[in-house]
């Protein structure tokens, strides 16, 4: 369970010659299962909004917590325990193979050599049979589709086992079929794992139809507005942008 208590997003002083405040919001409570979308226009913070939920940046007031526990208290190898991150765009690393890339999920849990047990190796085959991967696992991942690239970066991001699962406009770079892909993966992925999974996306259409919670950064209010299935989409769309 992911908890945001009074949060207030944005850049302090440190980072700016003023405090800025991009967006404040209520209490909220994430529960296993969800899957949620963050929308907003451009610049409207949704990956400050990220970078704060992962630990890169403080929030300017309020609390993360996560299982009840502060989530500032939490060393980088448990946050990794309780969080995977997904970047928009990954462009592959020459001679690292899907086995690879999907094993490096594993690295909160092995030792300093990276050395993976029977365990990982059973965990990240389940997670290559999950996502239909196994007949890529041995191909070079610059030679994928991109479509192929972001289903082998979400298997990375399944192998660490993470409760919550962040992923920065995932769609961005694919075609209408692999959207739909993608997204119905995630969905599934969130009911069946039991996993709190987020995207930010300008696919409107495709989070309203896919997502079963929508928190849509309203700049007028400057407030983090929480919305659930099913969703009036004219309402949300003319409230936020
Ligand atoms: N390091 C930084 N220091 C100060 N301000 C920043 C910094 N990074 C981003 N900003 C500002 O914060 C605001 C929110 O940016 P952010 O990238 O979170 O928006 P976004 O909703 O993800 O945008 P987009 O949809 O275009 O990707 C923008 O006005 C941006 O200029």
């Amino acid at each position: 369970m992911l908890k945001f208590q009074d949060l207030h997003i944005g850049f302090s002083k440190a980072k700016r010659k003023e405090e800025r405040i991009l967006f404040t919001c209520e209490n909220l409570t994430f529960n296993p299962g969800e899957f949620v979308a963050v929308i907003g226009p451009n610049g409207s913070g949704k990956t400050t909004l990220f970078n704060t939920i992962l630990g890169e940046q403080n929030p300017l007031a309020g609390e993360i917590s996560i299982e009840d526990k502060n989530w500032k208290n939490l060393t980088r190898t448990e946050k990794a325990k309780h969080l995977s991150f997904v970047p928009s765009k990954f462009s592959g690393v020459d001679h690292l193979s899907v086995y690879d890339l999907v094993s490096m999920g594993r690295a909160p849990y092995t030792n300093m050599l990276n050395k993976l047990t029977e365990e990982d190796e059973s965990i990240v085959q389940k997670v290559i049979n999950q996502l239909g991967l196994s007949d890529f696992i041995n191909e070079n991942t610059i030679s994928l589709s991109d479509g192929e690239r972001q289903i082998a970066m979400i298997g990375k991001a399944l192998a660490q086992e993470a409760g919550i699962m962040i992923l920065d406009e995932p769609t961005a770079f694919l075609d209408y079929n692999n959207r739909r892909k993608v997204l119905q993966l995630l969905k599934e992925i969130a009911e069946k794992n039991n996993q709190i999974i987020f995207i930010s996306s300008h696919d409107l259409d495709l989070c309203f139809e896919y997502c079963s919670r929508v928190v849509a950064i309203d700049t007028s209010s400057n407030q983090l507005l929480n919305f659930y299935s099913p969703f009036k989409k004219e309402e949300i769309i003319n409230k936020v942008f």
